[in-house]
């Protein structure tokens, strides 16, 4: 097995991966994320920008290939190994927020440091903090089911960013918000890892959300490809792009 680049917190080679009902997933996917990094993984819809985050962290395995967290090695960790790699260095963001419905706000967003070990005290004033970022800081005694979508992705952001995880994986984590909100919310995710030291792989299929990104990759039918964006033609409208597999 070749040892990942010393420099990159994530590094993946030759990923391949089968849903379990024979739908491709990826297909021959390398790549390395850098520490701090924050890497955007675009491509269009199905092209398997939520299934390499499933596989770069840990919580399918792959089919082949290696997956690297800095020296441990992903592909070969077994579930429980993945699982507490999950919990102790990984942040996860869904598309849609899934909350606890019996836990308040600030319950739901202290949970991953409790399930840690953290005291309820401590895992609280981390809470609240990250609360108070994203503007819900006043709804922390709420219940999820009294708050709009848009809020409780902002809490479901504040759960994941809590616990101050090494790599922070955020799957179109702006999906349910208006535009409005998405560029607020963006850029505290970003200045956020940034300012924390904290890589981010980040799923989207928007062309702005990747621009805050330091680097982006693309996938077509799961696998990577490079975007070349053609100029403008007299006898043609707007920009046209195509895709080469790399
Ligand atoms: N659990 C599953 N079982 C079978 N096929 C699946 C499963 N999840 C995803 N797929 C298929 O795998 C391919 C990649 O899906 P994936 O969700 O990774 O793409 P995506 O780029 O994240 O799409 P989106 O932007 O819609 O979230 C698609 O063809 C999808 O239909």
């Amino acid at each position: 097995m070749e040892a990942p680049p010393d420099n990159d917190v994530l590094w993946a080679r030759s990923l391949h991966f089968k849903h379990p009902d024979g739908s491709p997933g990826i297909a021959g996917i390398s790549l390395g994320v850098r520490e701090s990094e924050i890497l955007a993984v675009g491509g269009p819809r199905g092209s398997g920008k939520t299934t390499l985050l499933r596989c770069l962290s840990g919580q399918v395995r792959v089919d082949g290939g290696e997956v690297w967290f800095n020296s441990s090695p992903v592909h070969t960790l077994g579930p429980l190994a993945r699982e507490k790699l999950r919990r102790d260095r990984f942040g996860w963001i869904d598309p849609a927020p899934a909350l606890v419905p019996e836990l308040n706000v600030w319950e739901n967003a202290a949970l991953p440091l409790m399930l840690r070990g953290t005291s309820r005290r401590r895992a609280k004033v981390a809470a609240m903090e990250w609360l108070e970022r994203l503007d819900v800081g006043d709804k922390s005694k709420k219940r999820p089911h009294e708050l709009l979508q848009a809020e409780r992705q902002r809490v479901a952001i504040a759960r994941a960013l809590a616990p101050g995880p090494t790599v922070l994986f955020a799957d179109e984590p702006t999906a349910p918000l208006h535009r409005a909100d998405r560029g607020h919310v963006l850029r505290t995710l970003t200045t956020a890892a940034r300012s924390h030291g904290i890589t981010v792989v980040l799923a989207t299929h928007d062309q702005e959300t990747a621009a805050l990104a330091d680097r982006s990759v693309s996938l077509l039918d799961g696998r990577r490809v490079k975007t070349v964006h053609l100029p403008d033609a007299p006898d043609t409208e707007g920009r046209a792009a195509c895709s080469l597999s790399v």
